[in-house]
């Protein structure tokens, strides 16, 4: 069903909020949180926009470890294949960003899949940014390892700012 009457394609605010739900046993809870916190803080960088944090299921975008079916349309597939996604801007569902527990994700920047990286291409499109056909692009569909300190490619940073 189209959901394009609460599906917006950006936020019509500057602050927005999150909350963490379901956490993943492969990472201590204060390590997801920073590294959460650090993804949203490469957008806030780059846009301006505020991002708090918030312990209730209220908050604009609810983030949580998951695995196969978990109560939207789009059950994660197992080890590997796809390792997150994120819905677009908008009220209830909208920007929520889900982690396929069964393979995401680690705190290394050199094995498996870093979750810091991975979040910000989430966020990316928690944000209303679409792919990159640009491999060097945070929102190209395919996790490379970027170095954490330039994870934003001149078209990811055009791209926010063209939203924002
Ligand atoms: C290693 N496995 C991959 O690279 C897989 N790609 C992903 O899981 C994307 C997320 C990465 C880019 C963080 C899915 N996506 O676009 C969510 O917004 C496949 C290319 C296999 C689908
Ligand atoms: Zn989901
Ligand atoms: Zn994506």
């Amino acid at each position: 069903e189209e959901y394009s009457h609460i599906q917006g394609t950006r936020w019509n605010k500057n602050v927005i909020t999150y909350s963490i739900g379901r956490y993943t046993r492969d990472l201590p809870r204060s390590t997801v949180d920073s590294l959460i916190e650090s993804a949203f803080s490469v957008w806030a960088r780059a846009s301006g926009l505020t991002f708090v944090r918030s312990h209730t299921r209220s908050a604009d975008i609810m983030v949580e470890f998951v695995t196969h079916e978990h109560g939207d349309l789009y059950p994660f597939d197992g080890p590997r294949g796809t390792l997150a996604h994120a819905f677009g801007p908008g009220l209830g569902v909208g920007g929520d960003t889900h982690f396929d527990d069964d393979e995401c994700c680690t705190k290394n920047t050199t094995k498996g899949f870093n979750l810091f990286v991975v979040a910000a291409h989430e966020f990316g499109h928690a944000l209303g940014l679409k792919h990159s056909r640009n491999p060097g692009s945070l929102m190209y569909p395919t996790y490379t390892s970027l170095h954490p300190a330039n994870l934003l490619s001149r078209e990811d940073v055009v791209n926010i700012n063209a939203l924002y």
